[in-house]
């Protein structure tokens, strides 16, 4: 089934919004009843409530499920407001229709199934077929007709056949067995949603952006959902559109995406994990177009920024000018026919609009990566038994050397910072400290934004918060959230400097094996997702039954997507 994936933008936010305030339906009633996980709401212990800073109010667990269907959203919103209209005629779209890639049949190529360049578009992440947004209605519908044609049943025959009185008091309302959501264990580091359709991630960009990419191997069967800023990102999880985003924060070249720092203080979203996404560029042109013609390249800032140099090098001294996304920087050359224009973006991105590589790896260290963050509407509970990170964002209050204070109640316990950011304080931008001598000092003030290599549930964590409060007039918990562990996975380059031949020696051996053909898919999912831990247990089978017989400095890395080091991953079991 073709299945054509359009950007959210922030005018349909407001739509969604206005018509969710018109039905007077609260979001988290929403949620409920979507996910069918009543039962099963924790409450986070006094201290994380105290210190995200947030209230919980948790509505009493209802277990009537007749209130489910009535408030379902999903069903409500229709299709079309999530498609974005098409512009005035003469007027190029920012985003034109393209086929995404997560549910594609050859046999259907209509108009809204394929990409601009006519041809059909392919997947980029391994296992990432997930229900389209039409089959998440439809599934919603048919919850919605089943529950309908349940209470009239039940309307019909008075009840019978259901135990509806217990002890005379007519509180139980049991349904079946089957029906019943699986409880929540601690395994469920973020509990998926259960409305039996697969987790909608919002990213920032268009089909082919690296953040597309990133919300894949964050979450790799879900289905991404493109929008057009970042603030629409949020805004979707927060209207329950989406169930999760996952947004850049930090390049290892072009350094902190400020914009979703202030975001994130701005929305009351979670972080509840992170990923790691080496970014490879590539120069994209439309096929034919030698680098002599070009006259401009166009990216993302952050993009732009981590090719600088390479760019010179390549004898490309022309305009640089920024866009939305990478993606969208391609997808751009292509609707408008551009050859004097060459973009900076994905392999995905050339395939997906039609365009030709004129360079690879152009980015100016191949050991280029950005860290993007997983959000959700509820936090995920802390754990110790495996490494974890802590963000935290505080303003400080007056009073001499606070910074150092607050870094110290950090050092004193040994627990290591691993990135320190400062944004204006947009409330209170300037402090005036008048000196009836020298005259008037202007302090410029911030919100310092930390991550601290500690779980909430460490002792050491919860008491350096609580001496960091003594200092700050501002303190919340963004997040207490597994760290992204997977092993370095090399750029083409470096892979093939040494280790090509032990790895295609490994291959060799194993590759007829089905069992190994089968764990090895299980494996690259595992690489993919630093969160899974399902998957612990057969990597636990695998290594027990490889590990004799290969030497692992045999094995250091596998040829699939995502790439692994076996030995790391032995010590994670
Ligand atoms: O434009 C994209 O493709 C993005 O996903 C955005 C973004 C960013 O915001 O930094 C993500 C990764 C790369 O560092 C370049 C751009």
């Amino acid at each position: 089934m073709g299945y054509c994936v359009q950007p959210i933008d922030s005018h349909q936010i407001a739509l969604l919004l206005r018509r969710e305030k018109k039905r007077k339906m609260s979001p988290r009633h929403s949620w409920m009843a979507n996910e069918g996980n009543l039962k099963f709401n924790w409450r986070p212990a006094a201290w994380v409530r105290t210190l995200v800073g947030i209230t919980f109010n948790l509505p009493p667990p209802k277990r009537n499920k007749i209130k489910m269907h009535t408030i379902i959203p999903s069903s409500a919103i229709s299709l079309k407001s999530l498609i974005r209209k098409r512009p005035p005629p003469g007027q190029t779209n920012r985003f034109i229709p393209v086929q995404c890639g997560y549910r594609f049949d050859s046999a259907n190529t209509n108009a809204s199934t394929v990409n601009t360049n006519g041809a059909p578009a392919s997947n980029n992440f391994a296992g990432h077929v997930g229900a389209s947004r039409a089959d998440w209605q439809s599934s919603c519908a048919i919850l919605a007709s089943k529950v309908v044609s349940q209470q009239q049943d039940t309307e019909k025959t008075g009840g019978a056949g259901e135990i509806t009185v217990v002890n005379g008091h007519k509180t139980l309302d049991l349904v079946p067995m089957d029906n019943l959501p699986k409880p929540l264990t601690i395994t469920d580091l973020s509990p998926a949603p259960m409305h039996g359709s697969t987790l909608r991630v919002a990213y920032q960009g268009v089909p082919g952006a690296y953040s597309e990419a990133a919300a894949g191997k964050a979450y790799p069967n879900c289905e991404a959902i493109p929008c057009d800023q970042f603030e629409v990102a949020f805004q979707a999880v927060e209207l329950w559109i989406a169930d999760r985003a996952v947004l850049p924060v930090e390049n290892s070249l072009g350094g902190s995406i400020h914009r979703n720092y202030d975001l994130l203080l701005r929305h009351r979203l979670h972080i509840v994990g992170e990923v790691q996404l080496p970014v490879h560029h590539c120069l994209l042109a439309l096929p034919g177009v030698h680098k002599e013609y070009l006259t401009r390249v166009i990216s993302h800032p952050q993009a732009l920024a981590q090719c600088e140099l390479t760019l010179t090098k390549l004898g490309l001294n022309v305009a640089r000018e920024a866009v939305d996304d990478t993606a969208g920087a391609a997808e751009y050359i292509t609707a408008n026919n551009l050859r004097d224009t060459a973009a900076i973006a994905s392999a995905r991105a050339a395939e997906l609009y039609g365009l030709q590589i004129l360079a690879e790896g152009i980015q100016d260290d191949s050991s280029n990566v950005t860290r993007f963050v997983m959000l959700a509407r509820e936090p995920i509970i802390p754990r110790t038994d495996r490494p974890f990170k802590t963000s935290i964002v505080f303003a400080h209050d007056k009073g001499m050397s606070v910074l150092f204070k607050v870094l110290s109640a950090f050092a004193f316990r040994n627990i290591s910072l691993t990135k320190i950011e400062s944004r204006p304080h947009r409330n209170r931008p300037i402090r005036l400290v008048d000196d009836a001598n020298v005259g008037t000092a202007k302090h410029f003030e911030y919100m310092f934004y930390v991550d601290f290599e500690a779980s909430m549930a460490d002792v050491r964590a919860q008491n350096a918060l609580a001496e960091v409060q003594e200092f700050t007039s501002f303190l919340r918990v963004l997040g207490s959230y597994p760290m992204d562990m997977t092993p370095w996975c090399p750029s083409r380059e470096e892979k093939g400097r040494g280790k090509r031949e032990s790895n295609t020696m490994l291959l060799m051996k194993f590759e007829f094996s089905p069992e190994f053909q089968k764990t090895k898919s299980l494996l690259s999912e595992l690489a993919l997702n630093p969160t899974l831990y399902l998957y612990e247990i057969k990597i636990n089978n695998f290594v027990k039954e490889f590990k004799p017989r290969v030497r692992l400095s045999d094995v250091r890395c596998f040829e699939f997507a995502g790439g692994f080091d076996l030995e790391s991953l032995s010590s994670v079991v």
